[in-house]
């Protein structure tokens, strides 16, 4: 693409790739001097030239302009760099109907909601914390909202894929750091708002503020917002938003409201009020907070041209969504949930499901908290367990370069009765949680869900997966069912 596409009055000069990193640049980029948390973009100009950059789009004054490459001076290079995403991958958002769903909990749950269920109209892509899907594309992702350039490249392979609508997570940190502020979408979907993140935004003022971006740049002709009602950030949400509100809940009036909810260990039914009429709707989906995520995609795929009758029928068969509420039946006596549970409301949750249905039977937990993350969390997480579980195991999640059993001891800080032990071995913490099941007990595995690795001091290492390795413990156990 040539130059003057992106820049008016930019001199004759082709444009094969944008970058923002000068250790990735490629012969022909366009490279984007980005301010970062740790360094500055415009601090890499030479490693970009050297590598074949043809132009430097920068904010800060330039002394010594290296030759062989177009400089363009810009007021803000992160809004550029938008602009010319944008423009350089042909307006993807524009070609497909674009969800994008936002809150503490619950994302990558709605956004493969969505999927599911969407892809029965039509072709359907997915970018989260689970994957990057479309078509037979499956891709492992390095963040939850990819950076913007990467989002735009993606989308494109989607349009040219025959995508037609795409469910995308947006995360705090991708809103504040303006990833996807070159996408149009035409429906935001907010969760809720609980604790979380802290380390990152410093407080839940700043956390919300992030947040809320999705809803206040929601422009798109017939876009809406779909709000939770029963959440305590619904009026603010409300009166930030830019779009049409539709709303959905439990507890208060709203469009629509599921009331009668059962909750059983295999499904979860309920009653839809939706304009005076009632459905009645079966899911493949358990817990309270499914019905929440439920009740925010019926709404999305429903405003969004989709027969409710149909998507309302879909929610018995919705597919088991990997590491989230993970039911691990080999045959076994008791009940292995595996749960990416790790804020302190996705613990409660979790805790409180098992409790519901353990019933007289004891609720077994596996857990620890990510190093280098949140540490006020901690506590809390022991607070919880302590509440809810009757046996507590700890255990090493994602400890980067603090040691395991230190996390664990602030975690136990919060615990008073409950028996707690330290196995700092993941997958013996595992092993020893399905060795001391009896029958009717329920064994939660919670904070990596499905995922396959675990960052230690190293770095990021495989890891079995808490699923995989739920497996093999059955297995060795004498359980194969699966
Ligand atoms: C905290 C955070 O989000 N950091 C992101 C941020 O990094 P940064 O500000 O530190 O960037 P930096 O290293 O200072 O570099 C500044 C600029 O100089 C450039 N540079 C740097 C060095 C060099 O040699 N050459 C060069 O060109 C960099 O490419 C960048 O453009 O900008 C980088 C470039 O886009 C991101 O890769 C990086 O994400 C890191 C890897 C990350 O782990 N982010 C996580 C926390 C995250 O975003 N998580 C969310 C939420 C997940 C959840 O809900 O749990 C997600 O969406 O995944
Ligand atoms: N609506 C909800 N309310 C509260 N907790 C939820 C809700 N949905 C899911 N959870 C809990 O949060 C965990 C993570 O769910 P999910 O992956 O869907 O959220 P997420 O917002 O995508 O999280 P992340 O961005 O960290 O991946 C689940 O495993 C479950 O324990």
């Amino acid at each position: 693409m040539r130059l003057s596409k992106l820049f008016k009055n930019a001199p004759t000069v082709n444009v094969t790739g944008l970058c923002f990193d000068s250790r990735k640049v490629q012969k022909g980029d366009l490279y984007f001097c980005l301010p970062g948390m740790t360094y500055d973009g415009h601090d890499f100009i030479a490693q970009a030239v050297e590598k074949g950059a043809i132009g430097i789009v920068h904010s800060k004054e330039i002394e010594n302009k290296l030759e062989g490459a177009v400089y363009i001076r810009v007021e803000d290079v992160v809004l550029a760099m938008n602009q010319c995403a944008r423009i350089f991958y042909a307006k993807p958002s524009d070609k497909m109907t674009m969800y994008g769903i936002t809150g503490t909990n619950g994302k990558s749950t709605c956004a493969n909601i969505i999927k599911y269920i969407r892809e029965l109209k039509e072709p359907c892509g997915y970018i989260g914390t689970i994957a990057i899907e479309y078509g037979k594309v499956r891709l492992a992702p390095d963040l939850t909202t990819p950076d913007a350039l990467f989002l735009q490249k993606k989308l494109s392979d989607m349009v040219r894929a025959g995508m037609k609508s795409c469910a995308l997570e947006v995360s705090s940190h991708g809103l504040a750091q303006h990833r996807v502020d070159a996408i149009r979408f035409d429906v935001a979907i907010f969760t809720n708002f609980t604790y979380d993140h802290l380390d990152f935004h410093g407080t839940m003022d700043s956390y919300f503020n992030a947040k809320s971006i999705l809803f206040k740049d929601l422009v798109k002709e017939n876009g809406v917002s779909v709000l939770n009602v029963d959440d305590d950030k619904f009026e603010d949400l409300k009166s930030l938003s830019k779009a049409r509100v539709v709303t959905y809940g439990m507890e208060k009036e709203c469009d629509y409201r599921a009331i009668n909810v059962r909750i059983d260990p295999e499904s979860t039914t309920f009653d839809l009020v939706y304009q005076e009429n009632i459905y009645h709707v079966k899911s493949s989906l358990v817990a309270m907070y499914n019905v929440y995520n439920l009740l925010a995609c019926i709404a999305a795929l429903h405003q969004t041209g989709m027969d409710l009758a149909i998507v309302l029928q879909a929610c018995a068969n919705i597919p088991q969504i990997e590491g989230r509420m993970e039911q691990i039946d080999c045959g076994q006596p008791f009940h292995v949930i595996v749960d990416f549970a790790h804020t302190p409301d996705g613990m409660e949750q979790m805790l409180r499901y098992g409790r519901h249905i353990a019933q007289n039977h004891r609720v077994i937990s596996v857990f620890g908290s990510a190093g280098k993350r949140d540490i006020a969390k901690r506590k809390v997480f022991g607070e919880l367990a302590d509440q809810y579980a009757d046996l507590i195991i700890l255990t090493e999640d994602d400890p980067r370069d603090e040691n395991p059993k230190d996390i664990a001891c602030q975690i136990k800080e919060g615990i008073q009765n409950t028996p707690s032990v330290f196995v700092e071995d993941r997958y013996e913490a595992i092993r020893q949680a399905i060795d001391n099941a009896s029958d009717g007990d329920v064994i939660l595995i919670l904070g990596k869900g499905d995922e396959p690795f675990m960052y230690h001091t190293e770095g990021r290492v495989p890891w079995t997966g808490d699923n995989n390795c739920a497996r093999e413990c059955l297995a060795q156990a004498g359980y194969t069912k699966e």
